[in-house]
């Protein structure tokens, strides 16, 4: 009898290829996604290395951040369709690694192209129980299949790519139930909201999160990858929920979903999936269905989300100094004046799009509230960009563009869009937008943007009624029902699905446990399999020891890799150059006379830290949000080496460690009372990565006297080394997984590879009913 298990227990067990004494593992990689921005990088190391895409079959790429949304009914091509020079280049360079490395793409003119985390799910590369990974923090979003899904940064993404697997540690497990039933209106968005209002959006730091109850159980596909999304924007490394009828009926019958008797075995497996009684979790929250209401972000965190019967936040009955004046700063920045009601803060912009809401569900909820009406005069924009090309043409064949179009909102092709504006969609600065996406860092939609949180029914309100609307209390127009066709062909395949419901839970496999286990190589010989002169673009990292530097402070919680490195330069190819990038609308202003950027008085802009190599900061959570490895990048461009903070970012911490900086987790206190003070009054600190120690470099006292590294992360950073050489080196290990897994998940095989082309999508592809409004 194998100890109770959770769910992440399972699924990660299952991928185990090899464990290193020191604790750290090397898990097997089912799934990987690629896009435009993240991926250029990594294809580029493995050119410089020689080294080819390990499974092509596992990987599959579309684009999707950088792209217009505009009609595409003249396309052409990339050259003459994308305007923007950088955003071209991004999209050109992808469109060329695929055809280098042979990897299943779907470009701006396959209907099928659209955002990454709605294309997996939606062609049925996503599957229970595998591992699924992408260069994108949404990633977490498969998990709502009972995958392990996880952001990662581009360094990993090369990784993946040579090597079909990754270096994890195990995180802790968490689980959030969410008893009850979800009172009348209200959506899982509303849901994730508020959970992440109650727990912060460090609270998942170092966890995965399972998702259970009965208000989870519930919900539909859509929904639930709704909540699994913003997983990361609760800090985890992942959220999950457990595979059951609802999920086998939305995978049934997709492209790449198995069938016959590969179906029955998978089924079998996956019905495995769940977490045992009497498993261990290190945290388990319950949270109430009765007591989530309409909820919205008022502020620049996803936790700063309240109901929209309450008013804006009053700092001045908040005691914590940290809290307050960042709650001032956010209130400054959102242009809100304390104890306004929600209701009657108006709006200049609605987005209804993204990965977290821009399937089909979300449409048609959007729609429900948009017909019959039109929207309020002070509102200039509403975008509405559907996930993918394939939701797009359901959405059409439902009629909803047209009730869209009639309302005045503006129907667009499929992309990111908005929702970090690397295309054309963006806000001018101070408007304020009812959006239905995941991030409201500053400057996210648009330099001075401002953006609140919200479902996509709340976001078609706001934009009918210009303000911000309680859902409930909106008047449908419900005439004229019959008329209107919510409906599509029902998918006959899905409709016949037939399922074998006997249980019988697939054992775990002991033959892999013993070989398993090894030490961290003592003398790490890199496998030269480089080409001349060309180093892989994560091989030959800084070696880091010891470091004395001036510690610049900063007093700020929840930096996240937004502001870090704004989006504007994420459009690069290289990984050098960012340096000007780094913390942009903090460190600058626009002089209006002559339209240049003049310095601020931010703390790196100032003497004596604009050489500072050390950067410390008060506040929980630097570096959350988004996997962009830019955000390493620029901070070691500028010259910063080691981060000091009392917790990170998952992926960020991970990135720095990747570029041979050093982050240093140290209790919040202890940073206050001993570090920042030294760092204030520009003195230096000496940090002694080999003996786990920070030393007040002028008097020798010890500041911290251990702090806590991986094992095998603090040995890659001494030695400076390139972990993919490290990994490969492993090569016996992963065949011989690949050769079991071969058999065991054999309905894994084929993956991306068995896509077909296709003009355009003749049938439904999510076995709609008729919808009854
Ligand atoms: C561009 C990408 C790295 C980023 C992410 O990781 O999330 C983006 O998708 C975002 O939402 O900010
Ligand atoms: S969060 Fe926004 S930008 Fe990031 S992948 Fe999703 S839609 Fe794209």
């Amino acid at each position: 009898m194998t100890n109770p298990r959770t769910l992440y227990d399972k699924v990660f067990d299952d991928h185990v290829v090899h464990k290193d004494e020191s604790g750290s593992y090397l898990l097997y990689i089912d799934r990987h996604l690629v896009h435009e921005v993240t991926s250029p990088q990594a294809f580029e190391g493995l050119k410089n290395a020689g080294r080819p895409v390990r499974r092509t079959d596992c990987t599959l790429a579309t684009v999707d951040h950088n792209i217009p949304t505009i009609s595409r009914a003249n396309f052409k091509d990339t050259d003459t369709f994308i305007e923007q020079e950088d955003s071209r280049l991004q999209v050109k360079t992808l469109e060329q690694n695929v055809k280098d490395f042979d990897v299943t793409f779907f470009g701006m003119s396959d209907s099928r192209q659209g955002i990454v985390h709605i294309v997996g799910p939606e062609q049925g590369f996503t599957l229970p129980g595998t591992t699924v990974v992408c260069g994108d923090s949404h990633t977490s979003t498969h998990g709502a299949f009972g995958a392990l899904a996880f952001g990662i940064g581009t360094s990993e993404v090369e990784h993946v790519l040579a090597t079909q697997t990754i270096i994890q540690a195990k995180s802790k497990n968490m689980r959030i139930t969410i008893d009850g039933d979800l009172l009348e209106g209200i959506t899982s968005k509303d849901l994730v909201l508020h959970v992440i209002g109650v727990i912060g959006t460090a609270g998942g730091t170092g966890t995965v999160i399972e998702f259970a109850g009965k208000a989870i159980e519930n919900l539909s596909m859509e929904a639930r990858m709704s909540i699994c999304n913003m997983a990361i924007e609760a800090g985890a490394r992942a959220g999950m929920i457990k595979p059951d009828q609802t999920t086998f009926d939305y995978i049934k019958g997709r492209p790449l979903a198995p069938k016959g008797d590969e179906w029955e075995k998978a089924l079998k497996y996956w019905k495995s999936l769940h977490s045992d009684e009497g498993a261990h979790f290190d945290y388990d929250i319950k949270i109430k269905a009765s007591d989530i209401v309409p909820t919205i972000t008022w502020g620049n965190s996803p936790q700063d989300a309240l109901p929209i019967t309450a008013s804006v936040p009053d700092p001045s009955n908040v005691s914590d100094p940290i809290k307050k004046s960042g709650m001032e700063r956010a209130l400054k920045y959102q242009g809100l004046t304390p104890n306004t009601p929600f209701k009657e803060i108006k709006i200049d912009k609605a987005f209804i799009g993204s990965c977290t809401n821009a399937r089909i569900e979300d449409l048609r909820a959007a729609a429900k509230v948009a017909k019959g009406h039109k929207k309020a005069d002070n509102v200039k924009l509403v975008l509405v960009v559907p996930g993918s090309g394939l939701i797009k043409q359901q959405a059409e064949r439902e009629g909803l563009d047209k009730i869209f179009e009639n309302a005045g909102f503006s129907w667009r092709e499929a992309g990111c869009s908005m929702c970090l504006g690397m295309n054309p969609d963006i806000l001018d600065p101070e408007e304020r937008c009812a959006s239905t996406s995941n991030r409201n860092f500053e400057g996210r939609q648009g330099a001075a943007s401002r953006t609140h949180l919200m479902s996509p029914a709340m976001a078609a309100a706001a934009a009918i009624k210009g303000h911000f609307t309680d859902i409930r209390e909106y008047d449908y127009d419900l005439t004229d029902e019959p008329s209107i066709a919510i409906q599509a062909e029902e998918d006959k395949e899905l409709q016949d699905a037939v399922y074998e419901h006997e249980k019988q839970p697939i054992e775990s496999n002991p033959s892999l446990e013993d070989d398993r286990l090894n030490d961290i190589p003592k003398e790490p010989e890199q496998k030269k399999t480089k080409v001349a002169g060309a180093p892989s673009a994560a091989g030959g990292m800084d070696k880091f020891t010891t470091l004395t530097s001036i510690a610049a402070p900063l007093d700020k919680a929840n930096v996240d890799t937004d502001a870090i490195i704004p989006k504007q330069f994420l459009k690069t190819i290289k990984r050098t150059g960012l340096k000007n990038g780094l913390f942009y609308e903090l460190r600058f202003v626009k002089d209006p006379a002559t339209g240049k950027d003049v310095e601020t008085d931010f703390v790196l802009n100032v003497e004596p830290y604009r050489t500072s190599e050390i950067l410390c900061v008060t506040g929980d959570n630097f570096g959350c949000g988004s996997s962009r490895e830019h955000a390493p990048w620029a901070l070691k461009d500028f010259g910063i080496k080691c981060i000091i903070a009392p917790s990170f970012g998952d992926i960020f911490y991970n990135n720095t460690c990747k570029n041979g900086l050093l982050p240093i987790r140290v209790p919040q206190d202890i940073i206050v009372l001993k570090l920042h003070p030294i760092a204030t009054a520009g003195k230096k600190l000496t940090v002694d990565l080999p003996n786990q120690k920070i030393l007040n470099a002028e008097s020798g006292e010890v500041l911290v006297d251990h702090f806590e590294i991986e094992e095998f992360r603090k040995h890659c950073l001494v030695n400076g080394l390139d972990d993919i050489g490290l990994t490969l080196q492993k090569e016996e290990f992963i065949s011989k997984y690949e050769a079991q897994r071969k058999d065991r998940f054999s309905f894994l095989e084929g993956g991306s590879k068995l896509i077909k082309p296709i003009k355009g999508a003749k049938k439904s592809l999510y076995g709609v009913k008729a919808q009854e409004w």
